[in-house]
């Protein structure tokens, strides 16, 4: 694989805050990688040590072969979170703007028809939605027909519709050979759009994959959950006729029982199960495990040992303290 996009070991502070802890990714071309995890992760820290707007204090980062500040900026595009052009640009006159920037631009009639905005294109930006808003931002980093496009929750704000639009936007360019790193809380946005996800916890890549990948090592078990008005209680002690239940819980928010580890095949016998008993049940859902259980398996996970270790380290400062009294 052709390494257009790597971070090694990159460590940034802020402080006493330790955003990125020697995170690594290797991401190559026409590769589109799905950064998630946690609010305060590191995700932001490290497209901006990526795209060179801040410098590390360890480890390295390349792009297109290349330390971030010296890429050639005509071959990047760079969405930032925060990105706010001037309020007081129609949509057209904002993407004209930025293809004025570059030699070689895309004709900003058609960036704004891709990003959905050409019956908006007279509004000016502060006149936009969010959505649109957001949309008018991504066509701006568009103009240069960037070879690595870093975007950083691209899609937030955006109505379902327009985020079909961009991912069918993002899908294209990758298909046409541009590696694409985006960031993003929603997981169906990543296992739509990513080769490969990585999971960023207190600013370390803990897992990396396909999406398939991932579900299958730290997905868990299918779910099924039967949606009762009957006491809960009366499921306690039954024997589904299912030959792996892992568990059995109750859900916390609704009345509903949830057996793990159900094969399709044994719906239709726990139906036959509750109707024989005269259980009633209001709804049946079968859900095999997806991105979002990854994501909340090893986000717990990393949360505890967070805690483990800010516990840890405060223990032994108080011994300290303790010792030098
Ligand atoms: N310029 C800065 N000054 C001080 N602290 C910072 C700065 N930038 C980031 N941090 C801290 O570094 C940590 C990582 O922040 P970062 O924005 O990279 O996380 P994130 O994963 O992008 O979060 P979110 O999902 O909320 O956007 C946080 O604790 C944040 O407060």
């Amino acid at each position: 694989m052709e390494a257009v996009v790597e971070a090694t070991d990159l460590e940034r502070r802020y402080g006493d805050t330790v955003a990125l802890a020697g995170a690594s990714l290797t991401v190559g071309r026409g590769e589109v990688f799905g950064l998630i995890g946690p609010n305060g992760a590191g995700k932001t820290t490290l497209v901006r040590a990526l795209t060179g707007t801040t410098e590390p204090d360890g480890g390295s980062a390349r792009v297109l072969g290349e330390a971030p500040a010296d890429v050639d900026r005509d071959r990047l595009g760079v969405l930032p979170q925060d990105f706010s052009p001037p309020d007081r640009l129609t949509a057209r006159e904002l993407i004209s703007y930025y293809a004025g920037l570059y030699d070689d631009a895309r004709d900003p009639e058609t960036v704004l028809a891709d990003v959905g905005l050409a019956d908006a294109d007279e509004t000016w930006y502060e006149n936009l939605s969010g959505g649109q808003q957001r949309r008018a931002c991504v066509g701006s980093i568009l103009v240069n027909d960037p070879d690595v496009l870093f975007l950083d929750e691209p899609t937030t704000g955006i109505d379902p519709a327009g985020r079909r639009t961009i991912w069918s936007l993002v899908e294209e360019l990758a298909a046409g050979g541009t590696t694409v790193v985006l960031t993003t809380h929603d997981m169906a946005e990543a296992e739509h759009l990513a080769d490969r996800v990585g999971l960023l916890a207190d600013g370390r890549i803990v897992a990396q994959g396909s999406p398939d990948e991932l579900v299958a090592v730290h997905g868990g078990a299918s779910r099924l959950t039967i949606e009762t008005t009957t006491d809960v209680d009366a499921f306690d002690d039954l024997e589904f006729p299912v030959e792996r239940a892992e568990s059995r819980r109750r859900s916390t928010n609704t009345d509903a029982v949830v057996i793990r580890d159900v094969t399709p095949a044994e719906i239709g016998p726990v139906v036959d199960y509750l109707e024989a008993r005269d259980l009633e049940y209001t709804g049946l859902n079968w859900t095999e495990p997806d991105l979002e259980d990854v994501y909340l398996e090893l986000a717990d996970d990393a949360e505890r040992e967070r805690t483990a270790r800010v516990t840890q380290r405060a223990n032994a400062e108080a011994a300290n303290a303790g010792e030098t009294r």
